[in-house]
């Protein structure tokens, strides 16, 4: 009331003086405060607010609304000829004619002829006038926003759901479990859902329903929930859904916000971000769950996309020796790992599966995965960037450039062997050098974000070892492999997955032609037409299965804009607001 009295202007001139008070007196801030009170643009906007706040309190009442009418009487009598007199012929005509539209528009505005015109209500209302309701839409080239269905035993149609903010919810006046008793005049009883629709799609303007309300009509409390899709949907090619049209597509990786969720069924929802008001409906975990086993059980049998090899050759001490002077401290392991898909007694295990069984194989099988936005704060330690891509893509590359560029903010997480460390090697340094025993009883507790065997030796990164980057407040930026990510996706690692992917096989040509690919072989050699293809072809694989882990995309095309690139996206992990698994932040979320 205060505010309203004294005027917005005032109040703030109060606590300016307030505030140059406190400047005064050294008080931490108050000199920024003050020069934020007292900015120009801050004074501009508030007048424009209480001028638009009066406007809306005196609302502007026309005088006449027939002012055109008026002025036509007044220019056909005297006025006229004393005009002629004083402005020559064509300018007058002009004038008038101008003034003549200005005057109509005028008038179009005060009788409020814009609005459209509604049919009269019906004069034989029935007894029971007060258990129907007569509900008016006027149509405009959106569709009405609600689905109805029909009482098989009964014949009753009924209105199944009102989609969120579409015409009919914007309206108010229809709810799911109104009963429709008549469309147009029609009554509807008895028929097919199609037949009604056909009804109310042959009305233009308007469209009238006679239904009886339900009565009792289900409590929205509706809490902000977020999901991301884990899976691609298509309501085109879903027999199931209610209304085609009325759904809404998705592809993994999609942030979806969920407007309703009272359909077990069927919700509805809005793809982030979303300029549109209308939502549209999304099957439920539920159903998506049931859909999937469905189409699990019809599919021919499919082994697990798994990275291991059986190759037996034996042509590698030599090559370790090679690999490991090439690549001291950082590449080392990944290009092992990498190596271990490819060559001899090896084979690579994400932790996961004996980690948390469960989140891991729900979050691979749930169609959804709820998020929720979380920025760090500048004092945590920092989020864990973890890399992947299909072999020879670059990921060594981009990481190894990346740490050089600033060694003091980036680090990569050292990892474990139990291969004897040769003469230049240091423990904690290029490797640490552990037991097997120690291996495997880390291997026992979970305490390795993944882990591989090549020629007889294990290797592996452990969470204590990108804990004790983290801890230092360096940037820890490892690489992994795709069935390494769901044990990196934890409420403490808290990853950011950045997926590098090669650029359409013209452009992986060009780009790669002075490059080198490690082999099978400890030479590296130029890159191949088959290299590439290859390349692609696990590019796919990946993508097909991971999409939606992915928090950022690389292509690797330039390589100088590609390490922008990656140090942009690294930046914005860290500093800008993410979605992550409300599980992260919240731990009673469903993982
Ligand atoms: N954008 C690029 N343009 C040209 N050459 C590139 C680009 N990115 C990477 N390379 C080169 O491609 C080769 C393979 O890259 P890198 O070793 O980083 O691959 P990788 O993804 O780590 O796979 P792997 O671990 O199997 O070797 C290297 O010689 C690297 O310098």
């Amino acid at each position: 009331m205060r505010v309203r009295a004294a005027g917005l202007r005032q109040v703030l001139a109060d606590v300016i003086q307030e505030v140059r008070r406190s400047v005064s007196q050294d008080i931490d801030g108050a000199e920024i405060l003050h020069g934020l009170l007292n900015a120009p643009w801050l004074q501009s906007l508030l007048k424009v607010y209480e001028c638009l706040q009066r406007r809306l309190r005196d609302s502007p009442e026309p005088y006449l609304d027939y002012a055109s009418g008026l002025s036509l009487q007044v220019c056909s009598s005297k006025v006229k000829c004393h005009l002629f007199v004083l402005f020559p012929g064509v300018l007058i005509v002009c004038v008038l004619f101008w003034a003549f539209a200005l005057l109509s528009a005028h008038d179009t505005v005060a009788q409020k002829d814009y609005e459209p015109v509604l049919p009269p209500m019906p004069e034989d209302l029935p007894e029971d006038e007060e258990a129907t309701r007569t509900v008016c839409l006027v149509k405009n080239k959106q569709p009405l926003g609600a689905t109805i269905k029909r009482n098989e035993i009964t014949g009753e149609i009924f209105v199944a759901r009102v989609i969120h903010g579409g015409l009919a919810d914007r309206s108010g006046l229809l709810h799911a479990g109104d009963r429709i008793v008549e469309v147009n005049g029609f009554p509807v009883d008895g028929m097919e859902p199609e037949q009604v629709i056909q009804v109310q799609a042959r009305s233009q303007g308007t469209i009238m329903f006679k239904v009886i309300p339900i009565t009792e009509r289900p409590v929205h409390n509706q809490t902000m929930l977020y999901m991301r899709a884990m899976t691609d949907y298509s309501p085109q090619q879903d027999p199931n859904i209610p209304c085609a049209d009325a759904g809404i597509s998705f592809k993994k990786g999609d942030i979806l916000e969920i407007v309703d969720q009272t359909d077990a069924l069927w919700w509805q929802a809005k793809k982030l971000p979303s300029s549109v008001a209308c939502a549209g409906l999304i099957p439920s975990t539920n159903l998506l769950k049931r859909k999937q086993r469905e189409s699990w059980w019809s599919q021919p049998y499919q082994p697990h996309f798994c990275m291991q090899t059986c190759d037996k050759g034996n042509d590698g001490v030599f090559f370790s020796d090679l690999l490991m002077a090439l690549f001291p401290p950082s590449a080392g392991f990944r290009r092992s790992m990498r190596l271990c898909r490819r060559r001899a007694h090896s084979t690579i295990h994400p932790s996961c599966p004996t980690r948390c069984p469960s989140s891991c194989y729900s979050a691979l099988n749930s169609p959804y995965e709820e998020v929720v936005r979380y920025q760090r704060h500048p004092e945590d330690v920092h989020r864990l960037i973890a890399i992947l891509g299909p072999s020879g893509v670059g990921v060594s590359e981009l990481r190894r450039r990346l740490i050089e560029m600033n060694p003091n903010i980036f680090q990569g997480a050292v990892p474990h062997t139990t291969r004897p460390p040769r003469g230049y090697e240091e423990s904690g340094r290029e490797y640490y050098f552990t037991s097997r025993e120690a291996f495997d009883n880390m291997v026992y507790n979970n305490r390795l974000l993944e882990y591989g065997e090549y020629k007889g030796n294990l290797y592996g990164t452990s969470i204590e070892s990108a804990r004790h980057v983290l801890n230092s407040g360096k940037i820890c930026v490892i690489d992994i492999e795709p069935n390494a990510i769901q044990a990196v996706r934890t409420h403490e690692l808290k990853a950011y997955i950045i997926y590098v992917k090669p650029p359409p096989l013209e452009r992986l040509r060009e780009t790669r032609r002075d490059s080198y690919i490690t082999t099978d072989y400890y030479v590296n050699r130029p890159f191949k037409d088959e290299d590439l293809q290859e390349m692609e072809e696990a590019a796919r694989k990946i993508e097909s299965q991971y999409w939606q882990f992915f928090d950022h995309i690389l292509i690797n095309d330039e390589l100088q804009d590609s390490c922008v690139q990656l140090l942009t996206a690294v930046r914005q992990a860290q500093d800008e607001p993410q979605w992550v698994p409300a599980s992260w932040i919240r731990p009673t979320a469903e993982p």
